[in-house]
């Protein structure tokens, strides 16, 4: 099967990483013809967890190759980006599965619109980190949950056939519950690094940070009982511990100057509690500072 990672950022160039262990047909689309003119000259870099560094040949393009039905197209742009990539698979064979890999919310009823008859949904549970446009560092093991909205599970198995035991996938039933958890594992760690410009891992080493996610733990219980009974404190925790070395997504967007994914995020959550009755005042602090911070660019 043909696979064509859309977005050779963070996620996508680690995510091509992996499929390229066991298959030699993967396509990295870019935003920049420089970007695909590196990495076809000189392939992709991944710098592994135990500090080796693993090189692979990869076809790169600003254009979608001429895609036969049996593609996978896997979609790894901010939720930001997705507004120009909407336009572009409208117009392509309504029989092309897509994988959408954003946290946060609100892709999912947009992206459930589209004319294919395929679509799943992922939940990256790994860090990932760009340091430039051919080199991305594996910052943390973690699972790749894939939930199927329309169509059958068979073209998105294909991640099952990786030998990489650092690779793992695991399906899921429901994209809803997916990425509402996964969105909530979020509001724990992209506000606050992004507010503090730590690292994942800082967030359980430092007490007073600890202290907050603890507390922060115990206002989301109240507000979700039923999501949060299913995360444990642990649970963020060991996502802190296993991605310690991450910038998060949102750090990076913070770092680079480019708007977050705050809204989709946490805004989505902050939303879907102000629909219960519940009140959420430390992730709405969070989420103001965060909104602070990423309006004042330009202006420092
Ligand atoms: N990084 C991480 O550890 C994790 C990230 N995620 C989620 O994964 C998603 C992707 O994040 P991440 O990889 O960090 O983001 P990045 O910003 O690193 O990557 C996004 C990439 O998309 C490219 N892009 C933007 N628009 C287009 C377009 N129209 N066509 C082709 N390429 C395009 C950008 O190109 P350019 O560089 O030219 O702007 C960039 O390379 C986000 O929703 C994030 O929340 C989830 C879990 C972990
Ligand atoms: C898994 C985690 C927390 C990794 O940093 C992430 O989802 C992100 O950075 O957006």
């Amino acid at each position: 099967m043909e696979i064509v990672v859309l977005g050779a950022g963070s996620v996508g160039m680690l995510i091509a990483s992996f499929l390229s262990e066991f298959n030699d047909r993967v396509t990295l689309v870019t935003r920049r013809e420089e970007q695909a003119r590196i990495l076809n000259q000189k392939g992709l870099l991944r710098k592994n967890l135990d500090g080796t560094t693993t090189s692979f040949k990869i076809n790169s393009s600003t254009d979608f190759p001429s895609i036969p039905s049996n593609t996978l197209i896997i979609i790894a742009v901010k939720y930001i980006q997705l507004t120009q990539v909407y336009e572009t698979l409208h117009n392509l064979d309504p029989s092309i599965p897509l994988l959408f890999l954003q946290n946060g919310l609100a892709h999912l009823e947009e992206a459930i619109t589209l004319p294919q008859q395929k679509i799943a949904f992922g939940s990256c549970q790994f860090g990932a980190e760009r340091e430039n446009d051919r080199t991305v560092h594996h910052r943390g093991q973690g699972v790749l949950k894939i939930a199927v909205e329309k169509g059958e599970v068979q073209p998105f198995a294909l991640f099952l056939e990786s030998p990489n035991p650092l690779f793992k996938v695991e399906f899921v039933e429901s994209p809803e519950s997916m990425l509402f958890e996964k969105a909530l594992l979020n509001c724990f760690i992209n506000p606050l690094t992004s507010i503090l410009e730590v690292t994942n891992g800082v967030l359980v080493e430092n007490p007073g940070t600890y202290r907050l996610l603890k507390n922060l733990y115990k206002e989301l219980m109240v507000a979700f009982p039923k999501e949060m009974a299913r995360i444990s404190f642990d649970d963020i925790e060991n996502l802190c511990r296993r991605t310690a070395a991450n910038t998060s997504s949102m750090l990076g967007d913070i770092l680079n100057f480019r708007p977050t994914e705050i809204e989709t995020i946490v805004g989505a959550v902050l939303k879907k509690a102000a629909k219960n009755g519940g009140r959420l005042p430390m992730l709405e602090t969070l989420y103001l500072l965060v909104l602070a911070k990423e309006g004042s660019g330009e202006k420092m």
